[in-house]
């Protein structure tokens, strides 16, 4: 399948350029209001106590800003930040290299912790809850557990699973928030912060039209934008104004909801397959030749919350919204017509 637009994966040119975007502090750290005062406090409080930030967890859909953020606890911490992911440790004893690397304060990021085997998330609890691991000597009668005391340190996970938590890990995270997804003033403000960076010239009305196709989702705010400005630099006289940001985006069938091609093959599959649905999210998944976990953590996810999909028990449904937006009519409404 040709690589969407609304991914999970990133270019390796990609990762450099998130890199360079992150906002650092707190403070310009754009949107998520809530969740920001609040870290303000807990990041206060901690720093008055000289003690390490309790652990937190970040869950939501991808590319709102988990990273960035456990990034700006370090910074805020005076501290530095080691990141890993979930399938990239394999055995307890990875883990414990990791931990046993950390220097007082450190924050580790556990990427996608959802996906921790149970043998290296054992490793963890100790480490979180005493700042100590166990490591077995010798075999069988003759094993016995030496408690090792590790650093303070702040663990942050990420998952855009927080369901898939085990609940013993769950438990032992002081601070669980979730992101949401963001308004589209906030985006916005994102797109001319990136610009800048970038030395992108930009109107409003150019950062607004690329804000409005990005699902709420500053990842894909700053990868439309990327886009939008080769085109600028190659077909106009490389400012982004509204108008060059519309038919770049949609050349890149970007519509002006924010769906690309595979979210409207996908409703217009629930609409044509399936009657308008419940159709079963595996049964969905197989139709598209998709894996059902991305279907439901990346795709659905923003056509939930704008109301083009829902979520019933016997599936997903396609709404009023979704066959106007499509300009697809009902099948009693294409009989009546008949
Ligand atoms: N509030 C924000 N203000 C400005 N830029 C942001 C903000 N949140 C995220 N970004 C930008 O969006 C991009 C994606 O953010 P980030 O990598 O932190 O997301 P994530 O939730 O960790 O994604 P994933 O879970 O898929 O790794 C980064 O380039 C970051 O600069």
């Amino acid at each position: 399948m040709e690589r969407r637009i609304i991914t999970t994966e990133l270019a390796t040119e990609e990762t450099r350029f998130e890199q360079s975007l992150r906002p650092q502090r707190l403070q310009e750290y754009i949107g998520q209001k809530k969740l920001k005062s609040m870290l303000q406090v807990y990041i206060d409080a901690a720093r008055q106590r000289r003690e390490s930030l309790d652990h937190v967890l970040f869950y939501g859909p991808p590319g709102l800003g988990k990273t960035t953020l456990s990034g700006i606890i370090a910074n805020e911490m005076g501290v530095h930040m080691k990141i890993t992911s979930g399938p990239a440790i394999e055995k307890p004893g990875d883990m414990a290299a990791i931990l046993n690397h950390l220097q007082e304060g450190d924050v580790l990021f556990v990427d996608e912790i959802h996906r921790l085997n149970r043998q290296v998330e054992e490793v963890l609890y100790p480490a979180m809850e005493d700042f100590a691991i166990d490591i077995v000597l010798g075999k069988e009668s003759n094993a016995k557990s030496i408690r090792l005391a590790l650093p303070h340190f702040t663990l942050v996970g990420a998952t855009t699973r927080a369901g898939l938590l085990s609940a013993p890990l769950r438990d032992r995270f002081g601070v669980v928030q979730r992101l949401e997804f963001y308004e589209q003033d906030e985006l916005q403000e994102i797109v001319l912060r990136s610009a800048k960076v970038l030395g992108v010239e930009i109107d409003a009305a150019g950062s607004a039209e690329i804000a409005r196709r990005s699902r709420g989702t500053p990842r894909l705010a700053n990868r439309l934008l990327r886009r939008v400005r080769d085109f600028a630099e190659v077909k106009y006289s490389g400012a982004v104004t509204e108008a060059v940001a519309r038919d770049a985006l949609n050349l890149l069938d970007v519509d002006t909801c924010g769906l690309d091609a595979g979210d409207r093959t996908m409703l217009n599959l629930i609409i044509d397959m399936f009657h308008g649905g419940p159709v079963g999210l595996d049964t969905l998944a197989a139709a598209l030749g998709e894996d059902a976990g991305t279907l439901e953590e990346v795709y659905e996810p923003y056509l939930l919350m704008q109301g083009f999909l829902i979520r019933t028990p016997r599936g997903r449904v396609a709404t009023e919204y979704a066959y106007s937006h499509l300009n697809r009519k009902k099948e009693d409404e294409e009989q009546a017509d008949a």
